[in-house]
C-alpha cells in the first residue's frame, strides 16, 4: 500500500528546511550510512546528524508527521526512526535498487526501529530537477513518485525502491522509517482502509447504529493486532 499524505510541511516549513538544508558544509557522501547491498548503489549525498541544524530540521519533520491524521491512520506508528535528509544532484545523482534494512539503529534517540513502513517527504518541488523519481517495485508492479515539495509517501518497508538519476537541479528530501504497532502490511491496510471508509460514511450518513458498530468493529481488530 502507497498512502499519499499531502502538505503534511506547511510552505513556511518546507522553506524553513530548505534554508537550513543550504548550508554546505553539514552534507556527506551518502555511502558513509549505507550497508554493503546498498552502498555499491548509493550515489547520493546526506546531512550530518550531529549539527544544530540537522536536530532543529528531524524535530520539524517529526512533528510534522505527528499532527497529520491520515500519517498515524496508515502507519500506526510504534517508534520514528529520526528523520534523516538527502540531496541528489547531477554530481551524485541516484540511488539504485536497493532494500532498506530491516532493523536499523536511530542514532539520535538512540533505539532500534524495525523498518515496517519507509516515508519520504519531498522538499523540492518537481519543476526544479529532472529525473529523481522515488521507484518502488512491490507485488502490484512499479510505482513512480515525484511528489510536490512538502508532500510525503508512506510505503512499505519490504519493498525493493530506488531513486532514478537527477540529470537537472537539485531534489531534497527528508526520509525515515516507522515500527508499525501493527506488524502485518495486510493487517495494517484492512484498518485503514475500514478507518478511512467509515470516515467518508460518517461524513455521508452521520452517525448511526451502523457507524457506531463497525467503529466498534475498527477498534477490536485494533486491540487484537496492535502491539502498542
Ligand atoms: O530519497 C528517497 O526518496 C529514498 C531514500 C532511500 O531509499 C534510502 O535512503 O534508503
Ligand atoms: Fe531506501
Amino acid at each position: 500500500m502507497l498512502v499519499h499524505l499531502k502538505g503534511v510541511l506547511t510552505p513556511e516549513e518546507v522553506a524553513t528546511a530548505r534554508s537550513l538544508l543550504a548550508d554546505e558544509s553539514l552534507w556527506r557522501d551518502g555511502r558513509t550510512s549505507a550497508g554493503a547491498q546498498a552502498a555499491v548503489v548509493k550515489h547520493n549525498e546526506q546531512l550530518a546528524q550531529d549539527s544544530v541544524a540537522a536536530r532543529r530540521l528531524q524535530a520539524l519533520v517529526a512533528a510534522a508527521v505527528r499532527r497529520d491524521p491520515l500519517f498515524f491512520s496508515a502507519a500506526l506508528p510504534r517508534r520514528l526512526f529520526n528523520p534523516l535528509f538527502n540531496r541528489y544532484r547531477p554530481e551524485a545523482p541516484a540511488y539504485g535498487p536497493h532494500v532498506d534494512g530491516a532493523v536499523l539503529h536511530s542514532r539520535a534517540d538512540d533505539q532500534w526501529v524495525r523498518t515496517d513502513l519507509s516515508c519520504t517527504v519531498f522538499l523540492s518541488d518537481p519543476q526544479d530537477y529532472d529525473g529523481g523519481e522515488l521507484t518502488i517495485h512491490d507485488t502490484y508492479g512499479t510505482h513512480r513518485l515525484k511528489l510536490p515539495a512538502g508532500d510525503a509517501v508512506l510505503y512499505p518497508g519490504t519493498s525493493v525502491h530506488e531513486v532514478t538519476p537527477v540529470t537537472r537541479g537539485v531534489r531534497l528530501a527528508s526520509f525515515f522509517w516507522i515500527e508499525s504497532m501493527v506488524r502485518h502490511e495486510t493487517q495494517r491496510r484492512l484498518l485503514f482502509e475500514l478507518d478511512m471508509n467509515l470516515l467518508q460514511l460518517r461524513q455521508q450518513v452521520g452517525e448511526t447504529a451502523q457507524t457506531l458498530a463497525l467503529t466498534g468493529v475498527y477498534h477490536n481488530l485494533l486491540r487484537l493486532w496492535a502491539t502498542p
